[in-house]
């Protein structure tokens, strides 16, 4: 090995070095560019021009062997790929589908649209037509309007309506399914508004819980005023003169109803 020296403006020395002794650092060997000799002594190049120069041909060197390719061919690894693991550079990513223009009907203008006067015209939503149904109490002299929607009384029905309005007392049953309840609802229906004023003419009782909440009441224990009812018929009445308000209820009470009245 044997080093020599020319002298540059950098002060750096080009050193020449004889690989020929070892064969397998051949491969290794670093071809250091030559660094360009000063042309002349009164050259003005600045130093750290020549120098920034020399440190680049020294990084070239060193890629190119590192590498076997020179800096500017090798492909970009961004941050992003490096953290998802992926080395090799994406494909770019193909171009969006143009936006399709939607397609009107021939008969829509769409000036026509734009017009604020006409818009208003054309979002007026048309809404299904909601016909109100009047009363369908059979034909009953009496017009309830609030009366639910198609439901028409039979003739047994309607004569046992006209015999409550009329201020009978009536005592009526059937089968399953006869329409005692569809009946019972409008006899409330009706004695509700004859009643209007005084809302406690009427006394909605049934004999069950359950039946008295079908139809909006209380049980008629519970109207009376007798407990669990326990007793004889004087004892009964006797707590309830003696009971101020269920005295009070009996007496402001024009209208017993008592449904599943067979169970009490
Ligand atoms: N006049 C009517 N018009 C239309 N539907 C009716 C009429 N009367 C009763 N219905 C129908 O018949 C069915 C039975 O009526 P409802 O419940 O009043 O009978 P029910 O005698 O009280 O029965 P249950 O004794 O079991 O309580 C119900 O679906 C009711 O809507």
């Amino acid at each position: 090995m044997s080093s020599g020296g020319q002298s540059s403006l950098s002060g750096l020395r080009t050193i020449k070095r004889d690989w020929s002794q070892s064969s397998s650092q051949s491969e290794d060997r670093i071809s250091w560019p030559a660094t360009q000799p000063a042309q002349s002594q009164s050259s003005k190049a600045p130093q750290a021009e020549v120098r920034s120069q020399r440190m680049k041909d020294i990084q070239l060197a060193l890629d190119a062997l590192a590498g076997k390719q020179p800096p500017g061919e090798r492909p970009e690894i961004s941050t992003k790929q490096i953290a998802n693991g992926t080395k090799r550079p994406l494909p770019p990513a193909p171009d969006p589908p143009p936006a399709k223009k939607r397609q009107l009907p021939p008969s829509w203008n769409e000036d026509t649209l734009s017009s604020s006067s006409n818009f208003k015209s054309s979002s007026k939503f048309s809404l299904p037509t909601v016909k109100s149904t009047s009363s369908t109490v059979a034909p009953s002299s009496s017009k309830s309007s609030s009366s639910l929607a198609g439901v028409f009384l039979s003739q047994e029905q309607t004569q046992i309506l006209r015999l409550v309005e009329s201020g009978n007392s009536v005592f009526y049953t059937g089968s399953a399914g006869t329409g005692k309840s569809v009946l019972l609802r409008e006899i409330i229906r009706t004695l509700q508004k004859r009643y209007i004023k005084s809302s406690d003419a009427i006394a909605i009782t049934a004999s069950t819980g359950i039946a008295a909440c079908n139809i909006g009441g209380v049980t008629i224990h519970s109207f009376a005023g007798i407990g669990i009812g326990e007793g004889s018929a004087e004892e009964l009445v006797n707590r309830v003169r003696k009971n101020k308000k269920a005295a009070s209820r009996w007496l402001r009470t024009k209208v017993l109803i008592i449904d599943e009245g067979t169970f009490v």
